[in-house]
C-alpha cells in the first residue's frame, strides 16, 4: 500500500506498507530519498538530521540520497549530481502477493533545472519492501540521446546507529582505499573499522558484496548488498568538528549515523543510446 504524506518539514512524501511484514517505509518527492525505514516494532533504521530543509535544490541531509550522475566533485555535473536535489513523482505501486513484496517506483521530473544539467536519460527508481522485511532500492537509467553518457553513482545510505562509538563495519580487511581526508591511498589491516575520527573512503575496485555495520548500542547489525554494478564502496562520518560547521547537521548528528554507500566510481558506467544502467542495493536488519 502506498499513499500521499507530509515529510517532517511539510513537503510532500510517500508512505509505503508491508502489510505482510509490517514494515513501513516513507520516500520523500524530493530525490525520491528514502528518509525513513521501520520495521514492525518500530525501530528506525535510517539516520536523517532534523536540521534537513526539505527544499528543492537541496538534498536531504539522512535517508538514502540518489548521487546521480556523479558520485562526489569528480566531474563536471554539481557534486553528488542532481537526481538528489530534485522532484520525483510516483509513477505506481505493485504487490507482490507471493512473496510478500511491495514496489513504488519513482521517476525523476523532466524539468528545466534537470535538463540544464543532462538530457535524453530517463532515471527510475524502486523501492521494495519484500517479504523478509528487506530494503531493496533500484537505480535504473535509461538513454534516448545520440551521445553516450559516462556516469558515476552512489546509494547514498546513512544508517542509524546507537552511538558511532559503539559501531564497526566488518568485511573489509585487507581492502585498499582511497583516504579522502589524509589524501593518501592504504589499506584496511584490521577486521572491523571503528571510528572516533573522520572518516571519508573510497574502497576502490571493491568486489565484496556484502558489509555488516554493527550497531552494538541498538543490538543489531545491518547486512548491506551491492549489486556487481556498483564496484566500490564509500564510508563516511564527518565527526565532530565537521558536524558543528555543517548548517544542516545536528550538532550530535554525527555521533548516530555511519554511510556505508554502494558506488560505481572507479570505472564510470557509460549509458548508450538505447541502452541502460541498473544497479541495486539490498539492506537487512537481524539482531545482534
Ligand atoms: O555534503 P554532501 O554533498 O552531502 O556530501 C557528503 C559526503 O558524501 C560522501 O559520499 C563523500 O565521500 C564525502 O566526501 C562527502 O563529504
Amino acid at each position: 500500500m502506498a499513499e500521499y504524506t507530509l515529510d517532517d518539514k511539510g513537503s510532500i512524501a510517500f508512505r509505503i506498507t508491508n502489510g505482510v511484514t509490517g514494515s513501513v517505509c516513507k520516500v520523500a518527492q524530493l530525490g525520491a530519498t528514502v528518509v525513513s525505514w521501520r520495521g514492525k516494532g518500530g525501530d528506525e533504521r535510517l539516520f536523517v538530521s532534523t536540521k534537513s530543509e526539505f527544499t528543492k535544490g537541496k538534498a536531504v541531509r539522512g535517508g538514502i540520497p540518489i548521487c546521480w550522475p556523479q558520485f562526489s566533485s569528480y566531474g563536471d555535473f554539481p557534486k553528488h549530481g542532481i537526481a538528489r536535489n530534485n522532484l520525483w513523482i510516483m509513477r505506481d505501486v505493485e504487490t507482490d502477493a507471493s512473496g510478500g513484496s511491495v514496489t513504488a517506483t519513482f521517476m525523476l521530473m523532466d524539468d528545466p533545472e534537470v535538463a540544464k544539467h543532462v538530457q535524453g536519460i530517463t532515471l527510475e527508481y524502486r523501492v521494495t519492501l519484500d517479504g523478509e522485511d528487506r530494503l531493496i532500492t533500484e537505480l535504473v537509467a535509461r538513454g534516448h540521446r545520440d551521445t553516450p553518457l559516462k556516469t558515476t553513482v552512489c546509494l547514498h545510505t546513512y544508517f542509524a546507529v546507537g552511538d558511532i562509538m559503539q559501531t564497526s563495519v566488518v568485511g573489509l580487511k585487507g581492502a585498499a582505499f582511497s583516504d579522502q581526508v589524509a589524501k593518501e591511498e592504504a589499506e584496511q589491516e584490521s577486521e572491523e573499522l571503528t571510528f572516533g575520527f573522520e572518516c571519508d573512503r573510497i574502497y576502490h575496485n571493491n568486489a565484496t558484496e556484502t558489509l555488516e555495520i554493527r550497531d552494538a548500542k541498538n543490538k543489531r547489525k545491518f547486512l548491506v548488498s551491492k549489486s556487481p554494478e556498483l564496484s566500490d564502496w564509500v564510508v563516511w562520518n564527518l565527526w565532530k568538528e565537521k558536524a558543528l560547521q555543517m548548517a544542516d547537521m545536528d550538532d550530535d548528528g554525527y555521533s548516530k549515523y555511519v554511510c556505508v554507500e554502494p558506488t560505481r566510481y572507479s570505472q564510470p558506467a557509460v549509458i548508450e543510446a538505447g541502452g541502460e544502467f541498473r544497479c541495486r542495493q539490498t539492506i537487512q536488519v537481524l539482531p545482534m
